[in-house]
């Protein structure tokens, strides 16, 4: 045998030990439903969605039921920064005017809502593996309000109302079509862009890790996901937390240590928790394979947010 021979044994037997390994994890997640968010930071190439699309076939096969639900702020921005409309957030949401809620919609439920169906159903074709993409307008999927916000005005000191547009707040998930799919014997996996309507019948933006923590309360998920671009929550220190509590989630918000895009993130997170998901992870979705190792081995990945 020569080098080259030995060493491809070497990896073949660390892949079976590997697989062995994962056994106790794999039946831990048998038939669970794990919702994972795939945000726009996380998505990059071509290749990097090609990627992630085959681990949620992985998944699929190993008899996970993935539902992802993903974003594309980056994407709506490049969009938008082409057709020569100026965008602004507020505490990390999207201030959305007619216009603005057009572009969103056709970037979120058309371009990146199909591009991922598309590559899960490339990636699954020999195990007939197919993305369905969905956007919280289909069946009633996802019923929101117009999201309030306040301000205190510097000068005066009094609470003025800040006017988001078209940006929504979850108030209701439909979940049948979700687990009609999730149920039946094709292997289907969901795709859903955070889009929603209102009372009113009109179109709204949601934030894509809302909507993520909303579907996953609504199906009692054992797992969400929340896949970004830092490797975990990190704490004063600039150190990745591991593992913390709803209440040490909270404190890191009061303390300012999670800022920005984190915040709603932690946010979701707890209200996951609290509507009966039994732990989120925040973790980076740029690194190839992150979530197999989050779900099927002893170390995990990322930060675990559980109730206690
Ligand atoms: N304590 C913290 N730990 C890690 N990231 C943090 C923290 N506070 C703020 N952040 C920021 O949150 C960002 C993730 O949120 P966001 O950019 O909205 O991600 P996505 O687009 O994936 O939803 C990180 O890139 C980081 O800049
Ligand atoms: C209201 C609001 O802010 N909506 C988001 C929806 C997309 C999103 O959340 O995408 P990421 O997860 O990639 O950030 C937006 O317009 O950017």
């Amino acid at each position: 045998m020569d080098e080259i021979e030995r060493q491809s044994e070497d990896r073949a037997w660390t892949t079976a030990k590997t697989l062995a390994e994962a056994l106790p994890y794999i039946q831990n997640y048998d038939r669970q439903t794990v919702v994972i968010k795939y945000g726009g930071h996380a998505m990059g190439e071509t290749a990097v969605a090609r990627q992630f699309a085959a681990d949620i076939v992985l998944l699929k096969l190993m008899g996970v039921n993935p539902v992802v639900v993903h974003g594309g702020g980056p994407q709506i921005s490049a969009m938008l920064d082409k057709a020569g409309v100026k965008s602004s957030f507020v505490d990390g949401l999207r201030v959305t005017d007619a216009d603005t809620m057009q572009v969103a919609e056709m970037v979120l439920s058309g371009a990146v809502n199909k591009e991922i169906a598309h590559w899960i159903t490339v990636a699954g074709k020999q195990a007939d593996v197919r993305g369905v993409g969905l956007s919280g307008k289909d069946a009633g999927l996802l019923t929101v309000e117009r999201t309030r916000r306040t301000r205190r005005d510097p000068d005066s000191l009094i609470e003025q109302e800040v006017d988001l547009g078209f940006v929504g707040e979850p108030t209701r998930v439909d979940a049948k079509l979700i687990t009609r799919l999730i149920e039946s014997d094709a292997d289907w996996v969901p795709v859903v862009a955070p889009i929603g309507v209102a009372e009113d019948g009109l179109t709204y933006n949601v934030n894509a890790d809302t909507v993520a923590g909303a579907i996953a309360g609504a199906l009692n998920a054992k797992r969400m996901l929340l896949l970004t671009d830092v490797e975990g929550v990190k704490g004063k220190d600039g150190q990745i937390i591991r593992q913390m509590t709803l209440a040490e989630a909270e404190a890191l918000i009061a303390d300012g240590t999670a800022s920005g895009g984190m915040i709603p993130k932690l946010q979701t997170a707890m209200a996951a928790i609290r509507e009966g998901v039994e732990a989120v992870v925040i973790l980076d979705g740029r690194r190839p394979h992150a979530m197999l190792v989050e779900l099927f081995t002893e170390h995990g990945a990322g930060t675990l947010v559980r109730a206690q």
